[in-house]
């Protein structure tokens, strides 16, 4: 009977799921205390026999702890048995109680950095996941270029003079700054440090210029998502419709655009955000996020 526990639980553990006991050399009939179990295509396991009190312990030298060495308590029916009383000796049998600590430790808040060609609905992706996603924060950046109708300073973006912006790179308070379309960008550190200290996810949203900084200064540690339209007509037909932009930024945009495209190799993941299926586009993100906590080794990002 302890000789059958036994081999059912190393043959869980240590030896095959076919351990077969009859394969067992002399166990009961050798007088020595140092026996051997034989399993087919596994290592042969030798095993010591002790007497220690009422109990009776078996370890092996295949580097069996203490904690998973078998006792020879009996286990109860499961069909019958009281809960607490089937878990107390199994405890007793494994030789540790059971722990309520999560078995895998939290993971790490996440950098994950979101870009894409102009007018392929970036600010639309994020506007969305900021309603639909909770421990998530949206990195604010500082921008010199005047604020749009319907804009919000602190929200969309902090509006600093190009002065204070050139202010905040002196004093290395920003992560990552850029010239683009000639209004200074940047994103603030202290921003970032502050909600990942709150176990927060920070999402970037940055030009292709930015993206590629900033996989410079963060390496893999950060998530790269290249969010893309469709088609070029339809990433054109997006920005006409906006109506931000005047005929000579619109063209300078687009041009830029068909060179930005080639950039999605240098990304991570890349996200479709067709004409009206923004809610799945914010799926995908959603998911990639959840898939990127799920990594077996996670990404660690230091700021
Ligand atoms: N899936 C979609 N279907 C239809 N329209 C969309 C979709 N996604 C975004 N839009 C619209 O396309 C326009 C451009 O989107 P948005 O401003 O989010 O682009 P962007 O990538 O942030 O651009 P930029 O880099 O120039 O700021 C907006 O008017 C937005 O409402």
């Amino acid at each position: 009977m302890l000789v059958r526990r036994f081999c059912t639980s190393l043959s869980r553990s240590e030896i095959s799921p076919i351990c077969n006991t009859s394969k067992l050399i002399n166990f009961h009939s050798t007088p020595q205390k140092i026996r051997t179990i034989y399993c087919p295509n596994k290592p042969t396991v030798t095993l010591q026999s002790q007497n220690i009190g009422t109990h009776r312990f078996y370890s092996s030298n295949s580097q069996m702890g203490d904690a998973r060495r078998p006792i020879s308590v009996p286990i109860p029916d499961i069909n019958k048995a009281d809960r607490s009383e089937l878990l107390r000796a199994l405890e007793t049998s494994l030789g540790s109680s059971f722990s309520s600590e999560p078995l895998i430790p939290q993971p790490n808040p996440l950098i994950i950095v979101i870009s894409g060609p102009s007018g392929v609905g970036k600010d639309a992706v994020i506007k969305r996941l900021r309603e639909v996603r909770e421990n998530i924060h949206f990195v604010v950046t500082a921008t010199s270029r005047p604020m749009r109708p319907g804009e919000i300073d602190g929200k969309d973006y902090y509006f600093v003079s190009k002065e204070e912006f050139l202010s905040m790179v002196e004093k290395n308070e920003l992560l990552e700054h850029a010239l683009v379309y000639g209004d200074y960008k940047g994103i603030p550190k202290q921003q970032i440090r502050e909600f990942m200290a709150k176990g927060c996810d920070i999402v970037l949203r940055v030009d292709i210029q930015g993206a590629a900084t900033l996989r410079r200064i963060l390496g893999n540690s950060a998530v790269f998502i290249f969010v893309v339209a469709e088609s070029e007509y339809a990433m054109v037909n997006r920005l006409v419709d906006r109506k931000t932009e005047t005929s000579e930024m619109l063209l300078v945009r687009i041009a830029t655009a068909r060179e930005e495209v080639k950039h999605a190799k240098n990304f991570d993941y890349v996200v479709v955000n067709a004409q009206g299926q923004l809610e799945s586009a914010v799926k995908l993100v959603e998911s990639i996020i959840d898939s990127e906590k799920a990594r077996v080794s996670p990404r660690n990002v230091k700021i």
